[in-house]
């Protein structure tokens, strides 16, 4: 007898006699909706769960003291100063969000064709990580490494001739990351999708004895029309000149992503990442039943965006969608989330105790 999920697949023919007693019943043996029954019944069949643990909160960093600026395109989310940006690691803690991740909003007369200010080691993010570890040093901060919040181009990396430079920019990376992990960060996340970065900058972090600076590598990172409202947030919307097909994977491929993904951890990749989350769970899914990594997947701006919108317009729940969407990480095999709707969902989490 052929089994399919540990039942007979010629169950009806096997299983009934007479039929049901109820009149009007159908003659049914197996009735998937009984477990559903009542909300105890769906907890003990539940598969995956959300809890604050998977969580990581990006905030936005912005020049300045006691200063919150409204980012128009991602509705509750504001650009913060230094102090600001304090006090939401302190709210993280008290959420128990394990770790959050910080992106700047260069101010633009410091931005310029290298992206210099990406190695200052007093530019916005490191000050950031200095207070935020002086108060609080047991959250997780992730620093992204690229050099589109930097660049006056609003690219990821160098350019000549119209051209993105790989192994020139590659070598500026490294200086990015060293400045962060210096100033106390505690993963560094390549987003830039050069090759070979995640090599050099494990070398570069060994080197200076760095040896337990995590690397996140955002190893799948495709080419997106949902990264939009970032782009505001770090003011390189406007500036941006063409698109990143050159480097960020083109949306059509998953085989590339396990092929990217094999390289980062070859590379020494301590944990892998997919960006965007939810029109890409299916190479979620593929590369953590490849490799059996922890697997994080980014919700980008775009998707915060999506669902912050439409509840705002009434047009859904907004708390059962974002619930919902962070589920789906979990469902497709993610181990963590960065989504703006962190803190939220987390007050949520917690509420539900
Ligand atoms: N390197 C970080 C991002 O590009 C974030 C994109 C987004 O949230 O849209
Ligand atoms: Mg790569």
């Amino acid at each position: 007898m052929a089994i399919k999920y540990g039942r007979p697949i010629e169950l009806r023919e096997v299983a009934r006699g007479t039929g049901a007693a109820v009149p009007h019943a159908l003659d049914l043996t197996v009735r998937p909706r009984r477990n559903r029954k009542a909300e105890w019944a769906r907890r003990m069949v539940r598969e995956n769960v959300l809890t604050t643990d998977d969580l990581i909160w990006p905030l936005f960093l912005i020049d300045g003291n006691n200063k919150r600026e409204p980012i128009a395109s991602m509705p509750g989310v504001d650009r913060l100063s230094v102090d600001q940006a304090v006090r939401e690691a302190e709210r993280a803690m008290k959420l128990t969000i394990p770790c959050i991740a910080l992106f700047p909003y260069t101010d633009p007369s410091l931005r310029d064709e290298q992206g210099s200010e990406a190695t200052n080691p007093n530019n916005l993010v490191c000050q950031t990580v200095r207070a935020i570890k002086k108060e609080f040093p047991d959250i997780g901060i992730l620093c992204d490494v690229a050099l589109d919040p930097f660049t006056s181009h609003g690219h990821d990396g160098l350019i000549s001739d119209g051209k993105i430079l790989n192994d020139e920019t590659v070598a500026v990376l490294v200086r990015q990351a060293l400045v962060q992990a210096e100033a106390g960060c505690d993963i560094i996340a390549p987003s830039d999708m050069m090759d070979g970065r995640v090599a050099a900058i494990r070398e570069g972090l060994d080197r200076s004895g760095l040896l337990d600076v995590q690397i996140m590598a955002y190893a799948a990172k495709y080419a997106s029309a949902f990264y939009g409202p970032f782009r505001d947030a770090i003011g390189s919307a406007k500036t941006l000149t063409g698109d990143k097909r050159t480097y960020q994977m083109d949306s059509a491929n998953t085989d590339e992503a396990l092929r990217e993904v094999e390289l980062d951890i070859a590379e020494g990749a301590d944990m892998v990442m997919v960006k965007p989350g939810m029109p890409y769970l299916d190479v979620v899914r593929r590369v953590k039943d490849t490799f059996a990594m922890p697997t994080f997947a980014y919700q980008v701006s775009g998707e915060y965006a999506m669902i912050a919108a439409a509840a705002n317009n009434g047009w859904l729940d907004g708390d059962r969608a974002m619930m919902e969407s962070l589920l789906a990480f979990k469902r497709a095999g993610a181990d963590g989330v960065l989504s703006y709707f962190a803190p939220k969902a987390a007050e949520k989490l917690r509420s539900q105790g």
